[in-house]
C-alpha cells in the first residue's frame, strides 16, 4: 500500500511522524523508508539518524539539551572564511549573512530584499539558514542568486546560544493543554501566543493602520443573526457538509488559504496543512511563498488531493515568465485553480510587526531599515494582463483579493470562474470592508446582471466559527477561507492541531445546520439569515474570546 492514501496519512500522526518527515525531508529517510514506516502496524523504532534528528529540533519538543547533543553530532564546515570574520559583516553598507554554510555579501541586496531590509539586518554577520528556510525555499535562493555576492565557505560554526525566549517556550511547550481541552479557534490563537517568538506572533498577527478591517472582518459575522426553521424531517446523523468547489467535491465547504510563514509556526509547516487537508478531503490553497521546494512540496501531494494555487507578481520579470506558472499549474493532478491576488498594488502598513523588530533589535542606529516596509516594490497588474492570462490557459482562473461588486462582474464578464472576496485579512487596506458585506452587495449585482452561475465567490477574513462559515454560505459564498488559524494550530500541536482545528469547525457547521433544519449544503440560503444590521458597524455587543485573544497595537517604549 503507498503512502497516498488517506488512511496512510492517518498512520502517520504527531510526533512520530514529525521525526520521520523531518528525517526524510533531510535526506535521512527515503521515500520508501518514510512509506514503509507509515503503513507498518508494528511498534516504530526510528532509523538513528531520524532520532537524532528528533533530539535536535528543539522547536519539535526536545529538551534544550538534547539540541546541544545534536548540534555537537554535525560536524562544522571546513571553508576559507571563519566566523569570527563573518560577524565583523553586520551592518547596513557592509552585510553578511551565511547561508547553507556559504557565505554571502547581500549589502546591494538590502534594498531589493521584498521582505524588506530589516529581515536581512536581523541576521547580519550570522548563520541565516533557519530563519531563511521559515520563510523561503531553496527555489527562492537558486532564483535570486544573482543579486547576492558569494564570499566563500564558512570555516567554523557558529555558537549554538539558546536565548531566555527560546527556553521560556520550551517551558510552555511542556505545558500545552491537551488537545481535547481545545474547544474553539480562539483558543489555538491564546495558545500560539505563548509557544510562538514574540516576533513570529507579531508578523502572524498584524494587520495594518489601525488595524480597523482586520477587527470588522471578524465582527460583521456577529450582525448576523439566524432564523432557523423547525420540526424538519432530518436525522440528527445525516447533515452532509460535502460541497463542490470549482467542480471538485471537497467534504467541507471551508479552505486553507495560502500564506507565508508556516515553517516559522512548525518546522514541518506546509506539510502539515497539506496532510491534513488531505485526510479530511479540504481544500487546499498552496502558497506562491512556500517554504519547500516544488519538488519537496509536491513529492508528498497524492494525485487525488484537492489543491489550488496562489500566486502573486513581484517583478516584470514573473509576470511575463506566468507561462511557466500556468503550465506547472496545469502538470500538477491535485491543482484544481489557480488564484492570483489582486490586493498587492502595494504592501500594507503593518505596525505591530515593525514595532516589535525595533524592540527585538534593541539599541541600534539602523532603525530606518528594519522599518522599513518596502512601500511601492510590487509590480503593476492589470485586467489585460489577466485576460491574456485566461486566454493562454484551460486551467481554472480566479481572483484573490476583490473588494467590490462591480470588480466581480467585470471578473465574470472576462471569464474569470471564481474571486475570493478578501481584504488579505485585514494586512491590506485598512478600512476596506469586511468581505461578508462586499459578499451581500455582490450578490445583488450579479443576480442584476444575470451573471450568479458565471462565478463561484469566496471570501476570507476574520471567521473563527462554524456559525461564520453558515452564514456566508447562507449569503451565497460557495465556500471560506482561514488564515491564521491553521497557523495558530500549527503553533502549537502540527498536524494534530491543522487536524483538530477542521475537526471543530466541521463540529461546528453540523451543529448549526441541525439546529437550522438544514440537512445539504445547498439547501442554505438567505431565508436562514437575519441580515438586517450587517452593515451596522462595531456592533455593542463584543466577542470575548476574540477580544481576550486580539493583541492591541502599542506605542512606541522610552529608551
Ligand atoms: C539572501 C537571502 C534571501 C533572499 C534571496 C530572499 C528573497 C525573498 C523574496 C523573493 C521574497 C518575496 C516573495 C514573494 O512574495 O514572492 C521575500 C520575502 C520575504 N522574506 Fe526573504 N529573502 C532572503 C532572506 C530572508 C531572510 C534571512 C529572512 C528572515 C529573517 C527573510 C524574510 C522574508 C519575509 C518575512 C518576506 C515577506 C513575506 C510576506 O510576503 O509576508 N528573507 N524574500
Ligand atoms: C502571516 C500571513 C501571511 C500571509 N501571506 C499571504 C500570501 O503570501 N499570499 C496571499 O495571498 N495571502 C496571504 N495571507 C492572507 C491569507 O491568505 C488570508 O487572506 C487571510 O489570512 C484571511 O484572514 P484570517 O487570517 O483572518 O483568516 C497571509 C496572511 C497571514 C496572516
Amino acid at each position: 500500500m503507498l503512502l497516498h492514501t488517506r488512511t496512510a496519512y492517518r498512520t502517520l500522526r504527531g510526533k512520530t511522524q514529525d521525526c520521520l518527515l523531518a528525517a526524510f525531508k533531510r535526506k535521512r529517510l527515503s521515500t520508501k523508508q518514510l512509506r514503509a514506516y507509515s503503513t507498518d502496524k508494528r511498534p516504530r523504532v526510528l532509523p538513528r539518524s531520524a532520532s537524532i534528528l528528533r533530539s535536535s529540533s528543539l522547536i519539535a519538543g526536545g529538551s534544550v539539551l538534547a539540541a546541544f547533543l545534536g548540534f555537537l553530532a554535525i560536524a562544522p564546515p571546513d571553508g576559507d572564511i571563519p566566523v569570527k570574520e563573518v560577524m565583523l559583516h553586520n551592518k547596513p553598507d557592509d552585510c553578511w549573512i551565511v547561508l547553507n554554510d556559504e557565505v554571502y555579501d547581500v549589502t546591494g541586496f538590502l534594498e531589493l530584499h521584498p521582505g524588506g531590509a530589516g529581515r536581512l539586518l536581523e541576521v547580519a554577520g550570522r548563520d541565516a539558514t533557519a530563519k531563511f528556510k521559515q520563510v523561503h525555499s531553496q527555489e527562492t535562493l537558486e532564483r535570486m542568486k544573482d543579486e547576492l555576492i558569494h564570499i566563500g565557505k564558512l570555516k567554523g560554526k557558529f555558537a549554538n546560544v539558546i536565548t531566555a525566549e527560546e527556553l521560556r517556550i520550551e517551558e510552555q511547550k511542556a505545558k500545552i493543554p491537551s488537545l481535547e481541552t481545545i474547544f474553539n479557534i480562539s483558543d489555538f490563537e491564546s495558545i500560539a501566543k505563548e509557544v510562538l517568538p514574540k516576533s513570529t506572533f507579531m508578523y502572524f498577527a498584524s494587520g495594518s493602520g489601525d488595524e480597523f478591517s482586520l477587527r470588522e472582518n471578524h465582527y460583521a459575522f456577529s450582525r448576523i443573526f439566524f432564523r432557523p426553521r423547525i420540526l424538519q424531517d432530518i436525522e440528527p446523523d445525516s447533515i452532509d457538509t460535502s460541497t463542490y468547489f470549482l467542480g471538485t467535491k471537497v467534504d467541507m465547504p471551508i479552505y486553507i488559504s495560502g500564506f507565508a510563514g508556516s515553517r516559522l509556526a512548525h518546522p514541518l509547516g506546509e506539510k502539515n496543512l497539506q496532510a491534513a487537508a488531505y485526510e479530511a478531503n479540504v481544500m487546499e490553497m498552496v502558497p506562491k511563498q512556500n517554504s519547500f521546494s516544488s519538488e519537496e512540496f509536491y513529492e508528498d501531494v497524492p494525485d487525488d488531493q484537492n489543491q489550488w494555487m496562489q500566486y502573486h507578481f513581484h517583478d516584470r520579470e514573473e509576470l511575463e515568465n506566468v507561462e511557466q506558472v500556468l503550465r506547472e499549474a496545469e502538470a500538477r493532478p491535485s491543482i484544481k485553480g489557480i488564484f492570483f491576488n489582486v490586493d498587492l498594488a502595494d504592501i500594507g502598513n503593518r505596525e505591530k510587526d515593525s514595532r516589535q523588530r525595533i524592540k527585538d533589535m534593541g539599541d541600534t542606529s539602523d532603525l530606518d531599515f528594519i522599518i522599513d516596509n518596502k512601500y511601492g516594490q510590487y509590480t503593476k497588474f492589470t485586467w489585460k494582463d489577466l485576460e491574456e492570462i485566461v486566454s493562454n490557459t484551460n486551467i481554472p482562473v480566479a481572483l484573490k483579493g476583490v473588494q467590490r461588486g462591480e470588480d466581480v462582474v467585470l471578473a465574470a464578464k472576462k471569464g474569470i470562474k471564481a474571486v475570493v472576496l478578501s481584504n488579505h485579512g485585514g494586512r491590506q487596506l485598512d478600512f476596506s470592508r469586511p468581505p461578508l458585506e462586499v459578499l451581500a452587495e455582490t450578490r445583488q449585482m450579479l443576480k442584476d446582471e444575470d451573471l450568479e452561475d458565471k462565478i463561484e465567490i469566496y471570501l476570507d477574513g476574520g471567521i473563527r466559527r462554524g456559525s461564520d462559515v453558515v452564514k456566508a454560505l447562507c449569503l451565497g459564498a460557495k465556500g471560506v477561507g482561514l488564515g491564521r488559524p491553521f497557523l495558530y494550530a500549527m503553533a502549537g500541536y502540527g498536524q494534530d492541531g491543522v487536524s483538530h482545528l477542521i475537526d471543530i469547525l466541521n463540529e461546528e457547521i453540523k451543529n448549526n445546520m441541525r439546529l437550522l433544519g438544514v440537512a445539504k449544503i445547498e439547501d442554505l440560503n438567505e431565508s436562514f439569515i437575519d441580515q438586517k444590521n450587517l452593515k451596522l458597524r462595531l456592533p455593542k455587543a463584543n466577542d470575548v474570546l476574540y477580544d481576550t485573544a486580539y493583541e492591541p497595537l502599542t506605542f512606541p517604549d522610552f529608551r
